[in-house]
């Protein structure tokens, strides 16, 4: 349903538009604006709201569905709050106004990236519960800071919290990518980010470039960086920013309970999925590295990739759709019975 005029516009969509404008961008984000917002979403939906501050500043927002099985492990819907910056100047609407145009597409940041996934599981959430539905396991949402700079006041901690344990979550949904084809991709894994600081002091020189050697193992890699260090001489220190050893694999076989669960929810819905390792990196890898398979998932075909882009946007329609596609996917997934291993 495509509206063009704002009278008739899907309520999910003004949802959406409101949550884009509030400015959750690094490296200020505006943490308590969307913590508000959230609050204020439980609070219509009939949700708990948990909030759980892992660094002072730092809050992980958990609003929770339960499941008529308390006692089987949940489904965790995970999202981050936060946005990259932008160039103003390249941007043919403001990126905070949520400027929707004749079309239908909605230009801000964080359309892609990954407010509307947010919006999404809420709104599906809120379909599936007005319709009077319960499902055996727990729904949690976690709405969480930080990703964008690398999770280590977020996700990073928040896996490591009682809290986190207390979920009990079986298995997770995070954030993908979008599709230009009729496509939807679906991420198991990732790579790992590896962003080094190197500090040379001294006479200024000439910059070193990059060799790239895809092929070498990456402790190899890494005593490369010592080597490069110890030759430049004297006063030639490097440091990890970010160096993550523990990649994981979320199963995509159908004989795994919850890729049936997932990928047969998708078939149902006529949905073309393409599987493959995200070439960045998400929250997805903390929660993968504790043991709980996730697996990335933002519902956008026929849509070019534009996060972290000048003029992200997205489709109205193309978000509705997603709402259509998480009351299947959660109602298959939260309904996923017993598993062996939870018995
Ligand atoms: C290594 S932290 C990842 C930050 C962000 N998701 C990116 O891929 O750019
Ligand atoms: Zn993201
Ligand atoms: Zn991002």
């Amino acid at each position: 349903m495509t509206t063009k005029d704002p009278e008739s516009e899907h309520p999910s969509v003004t949802l959406f538009r409101q949550y884009l404008r509030i400015c959750t961008v690094q490296p200020n984000p505006d943490y308590g604006g969307a913590i508000t917002f959230l609050e204020e979403r439980a609070r219509q939906l009939g949700l708990s709201c948990q909030k759980i501050e892992v660094v002072p500043g730092f809050v992980i927002t958990v609003l929770t569905w339960p499941g008529t099985n308390p006692s089987l492990p949940s489904i965790l819907l995970n999202s981050h709050t936060d946005v990259v910056p932008v160039f103003k100047e390249h941007w043919h609407h403001d990126p905070f106004e949520a400027f929707k145009d004749s079309e239908g597409y909605i230009y801000a940041r964080g359309s892609q990236d990954m407010k509307s996934v947010s919006i999404q599981y809420l709104e599906a959430v809120r379909r599936l519960k007005s319709e009077g539905h319960r499902f055996p396991r727990t729904i949690h949402m976690t709405f969480v800071p930080d990703e964008e700079v690398g999770g280590h006041k977020g996700m990073e901690l928040f896996v490591k919290r009682p809290e986190f344990q207390a979920l009990r979550a079986g298995f997770v949904l995070d954030e993908g990518l979008a599709n230009p084809t009729d496509a939807f991709t679906v991420f198991y894994s990732e790579r790992s980010p590896w962003w080094v600081q190197v500090t040379s002091t001294g006479k200024p020189g000439h910059a070193s470039r990059f060799i790239e050697d895809t092929a070498a193992e990456k402790l190899a890699f890494e005593k490369q960086l010592q080597r490069w260090c110890q030759e430049a001489g004297e006063g030639v220190t490097f440091e990890f920013a970010q160096k993550f050893t523990e990649p994981r694999m979320t199963p995509t076989d159908d004989s795994d309970p919850w890729w049936a669960a997932f990928s047969g929810a998708c078939k149902a819905m006529n949905l073309t999925l393409e599987p493959e390792i995200f070439p960045a990196a998400t929250d997805s890898r903390f929660i993968r590295a504790v043991g709980i398979p996730a697996l990335g998932f933002s519902p956008m075909n026929r849509t070019p990739v534009l996060l972290h882009d000048h003029n992200e946007r997205l489709h109205e329609d193309i978000f509705l759709r997603g709402v259509d596609i998480y009351t299947g996917l959660l109602s298959a997934l939260a309904s996923v019975p017993t598993l062996p291993s939870e018995s």
